[in-house]
């Protein structure tokens, strides 16, 4: 697979906001942050060890998007942190992603699971095809995880969707530019891990990561506030019920196709009618962020899940793999947020977010470009 951005703009035929793709490492000793971040760690000097990305991810881009300014300025930020990313020129990347039953399903849901293979579906129009997976890593890690007190499964063939496969695309460049353990964080099905299951696991992994000595990414796919329509299986009929206890895992392409107009309709109805689903909660939202990146993770420890649910919205959950990320990334030490982007966006029924993160000895990156923010550049 060529490692080239399928990003909004290359899906919606607007240039690409940065010439990013291209950059390759000599272009990126030039980088500014690649400077501040040590490019040729391991040939000159490393100062930084890992690098931190949460953003949320949307089946519902290119179906049904928000007005071309706001598009632009999406592209804008997502462009912007992949440049970041390829500046950093990770070796390994952890992602922490849900599903949205079409890889886990009640026949066994487990809260985690952590892939040795994986390969992604290809729904609504994102990638199909396999992930990169260093096999003997994720074996390592998942024993690790298992050492450190936290339950995690694995899978030998793990089926991923837009979850694991945008921010592959977005951020990386396709869904095997990278070496990348694929960790599934259940953020749809009740009964769903608690935020402070989220943290332990996210701390086990980030522990496994620091052993390793490479230049580790921590990607987090999902959130924030939003309740598109997910089935339930405490209201399905009987086909559905079979689909969701494990009759889904080859859906008929009639049922991709009609899930998928199900919930495209379900966006131009929100953006009529924002009580037509569970409304975006941008004050939460921006609570979330602050708190993520005040360090201060165990404070979300208390939040119930039903609480929550109320709160934001019963696909909120999803930001549990933010909270796993984070918990991976204070391993490393206390750490500064840069870059916070936040806008709900009801085209997309979401309360669209991205934010990174990096160990706090690095130097911020004040030339980089700012974009709305919810929270200023926050040092734990
Ligand atoms: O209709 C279905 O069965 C699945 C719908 C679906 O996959 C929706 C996904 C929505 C998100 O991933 C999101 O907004 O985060
Ligand atoms: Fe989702």
């Amino acid at each position: 697979m060529a490692c080239t951005p399928r990003w909004p703009s290359a899906r919606h035929g607007l240039p690409p906001r940065r010439a990013d793709s291209s950059v390759s490492p000599v272009q990126s000793a030039r980088h500014p942050l690649a400077q501040r971040v040590g490019h040729f760690c391991g040939k000159v000097i490393c100062t930084v060890t890992a690098y931190l990305h949460c953003l949320s991810h949307t089946p519902l881009l290119g179906h049904v998007d928000p007005e071309p300014a706001i598009l632009a300025e999406v592209d804008g930020v997502i462009a912007a942190a992949r440049e970041r990313i390829a500046a950093f020129d990770p070796e390994l990347v952890f992602l922490f992603s849900p599903d949205h039953y079409n890889g886990f399903f009640y026949d066994i849901m487990p809260p985690f699971c952590i892939g040795t293979q994986a390969h992604a579906i290809g729904d609504f129009g994102t990638a199909a095809g396999d992930l990169s997976v260093p096999q003997e890593l994720a074996e390592d890690c998942v024993a690790a995880v298992l050492a450190d007190d936290v339950d995690v499964a694995i899978s030998y063939t793990m089926q991923v969707d837009h979850g694991f496969a945008q921010p592959l695309e977005f951020l990386l460049g396709g869904l095997d530019c990278k070496p990348v353990i694929p960790v599934f964080i259940n953020g749809v099905a009740v009964p769903m891990p608690s935020f402070r299951r989220a943290r332990r696991l996210g701390e086990a992994v980030g522990r496994y990561a620091r052993s390793l000595d490479k230049r580790v990414l921590f990607l987090a796919s999902g959130g924030l506030s939003h309740q598109p329509p997910v089935p339930e299986l405490a209201n399905a009929n009987a086909h559905l019920r079979e689909r969701l206890t494990g009759g889904g895992y080859h859906l008929p392409p009639d049922e991709r196709e009609a899930r998928t107009q199900r919930v495209i309709h379900a966006a131009h109805r929100f953006v009529q009618d924002q009580n037509s689903l569970h409304p975006l909660n941008p004050q939460w939202d921006q609570g979330f962020m602050a708190t993520l990146a005040s360090g201060r993770l165990e404070e979300l420890d208390g939040l119930a899940n039903a609480e929550l649910s109320a709160l934001a919205g019963k696909s909120t959950h999803e930001v549990k793999t933010w909270m796993a990320a984070f918990a991976a990334l204070s391993v490393y030490g206390n750490y500064q947020t840069s870059h916070h982007y936040y806008r709900p966006i009801p085209e997309w029924i979401a309360g669209y977010a991205s934010m990174s993160g990096q160990p706090l000895d690095v130097p911020p990156q004040t030339a980089w470009p700012s974009y709305p923010s919810p929270t200023q550049e926050t040092p734990r």
